[in-house]
């Protein structure tokens, strides 16, 4: 049995990127920029004042005084120069006129009738926002290779951009296997349970900013589960949920064979996600996770998830790792890492974990009630207070502040 690392390698081997689209700018938030977007302009374009305050020539503030001479909305560019000894009243973010290089907020001035008088000290070239002081013409803005947050996408609108061209969002089938599964939205039957696989994986894939291709459920026979695959591999990936161990009803791995894929790897030393297996079929990478619930989705975050986001050019494919203190004492019998669903809370500054009860492999409830995951060596026992890794699996712990 391969360990997870060894896994992960044999996986990103067989992952290249996806091409690329141009969409509308909204439309590239969270994704990833393929081309290198250059400043077509400066930004600020010009002088600007930084406050709402009066402007004049500093050398002009003789006794501390000014006559007040007009004044400057934002919007209008004045090409009249100042005449001197005037101040003109100007709201922030208007450009400064010809003839002045200093701005005054109108909380440090005493207006008097038409004049004012400075209430304190001024320096030259005060609360002026210089052009080009945020970027200048031909400026390399935003890299290829970056990830669109909303503050990228404003400084490309600022630059002009109303399109981005991003790595396509993969297209991911996802095929569950089973004759004890029902459609979701179904009543129970004796013997049978819903489908909930696909939806998670689905929801797993939507998250990581790919698009699921819902291809149901294939029935326990080599011939249907052939098919559905094959279906499958019109995407950029396929993921199969179940019928990959050793049972008398488990075809995936021979459907694999039998389309002409290679099987990579079968059985990660890992609990859960065991029996799962990575197949290239058709050039088209094909992770066949475990049937168990929770197995399916530990997988997929060890597996599917880095693969899918290195193919849409992404640099950071892995989940943030952070140390936390462990509020009880937690030990693996087994001999395969087991990965240990916890909740993960920040107190003081700190990280405290605490598991989620019953970590049984089809307990999905062990990750609802849960936010992270410890990887728990094999034989491994530690004791209450102890710290440990955790790979947060909680978006809004992404950036460390909950
Ligand atoms: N003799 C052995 N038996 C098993 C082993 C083993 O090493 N030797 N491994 C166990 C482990 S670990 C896992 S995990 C499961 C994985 O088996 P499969 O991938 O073949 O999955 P199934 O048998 O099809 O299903 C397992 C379990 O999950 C439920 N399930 C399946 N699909 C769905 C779905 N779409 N939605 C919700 N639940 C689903 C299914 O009903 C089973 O209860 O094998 C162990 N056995
Ligand atoms: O590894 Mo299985 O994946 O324990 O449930």
């Amino acid at each position: 049995m391969i360990s997870i690392e060894e896994a992960q390698q044999i996986i990103l081997s067989h992952t290249g990127l996806l091409g690329t689209e141009e969409v509308p700018l909204l439309h590239a938030l969270h994704r990833v920029i393929a081309e290198d977007v250059h400043a077509p302009w400066d930004i600020p374009g010009a002088d600007h004042s930084a406050m709402d305050g009066y402007t004049f020539a500093y050398d002009d503030v003789q006794g501390g005084s000014l006559e007040v001479c007009g004044f400057l909305p934002a919007g209008v560019a004045p090409t009249e120069p100042v005449s001197p000894g005037c101040a003109m009243k100007i709201m922030t973010g208007a450009p400064i006129p010809p003839g002045c290089d200093t701005v005054v907020p109108v909380e440090d001035v005493l207006e008097e009738g038409t004049t004012i008088r400075l209430r304190g000290m001024v320096k030259r070239g005060d609360h002026i926002r210089r052009r080009g002081e945020e970027v200048n013409a031909g400026d390399l803005v935003v890299a290829s290779g970056s990830l669109l947050r909303p503050p990228e996408i404003g400084i490309l609108s600022s630059l002009g951009k109303t399109t981005a061209t991003v790595f396509r969002k993969a297209r991911v089938a996802v095929l569950s296997t089973g004759d004890e599964l029902l459609q979701p939205g179904s009543i129970p039957e004796p013997g049978k349970i819903i489908n909930s696989n696909s939806t998670s994986i689905a929801a797993q894939l939507l998250e990581a900013g790919a698009e699921p291709l819902m291809l149901g459920i294939a029935r326990d026979d080599l011939e249907t589960t052939r098919r559905k695959i094959s279906d499958g591999l019109q995407a950029d990936l396929l993921v199969t949920t179940g019928g990959v161990s050793v049972g008398d009803r488990d075809f995936v791995r021979d459907a694999l064979l039998d389309l002409g894929g290679e099987i990579k790897f079968w059985k990660v030393a890992m609990k859960p996600g065991k029996p799962v297996a990575f197949a290239m079929v058709r050039g088209k990478p094909v992770f066949a996770l475990p049937g168990n619930p929770v197995a399916a989705m530990v997988a997929f975050e060890q597996f599917v998830r880095p693969a899918l986001l290195t193919m849409m050019g992404h640099a950071r494919i892995l989940r943030p790792v952070v140390r936390g203190t462990l509020e009880e004492a937690i030990r693996n019998r087994g001999g395969r890492p087991h990965f240990v669903r916890v909740s993960v809370r920040l107190e003081a500054g700190r990280y405290r974990l605490a598991t989620t009860g019953d970590q049984g492999s089809a307990r999905l409830s062990s990750l609802t009630s849960g936010n992270g995951l410890v990887k728990l060596p094999p034989d491994a026992a530690i004791v209450a207070g102890s710290e440990v890794e955790v790979q947060l699996l909680d978006r809004h712990f992404e950036m460390g502040h909950p």
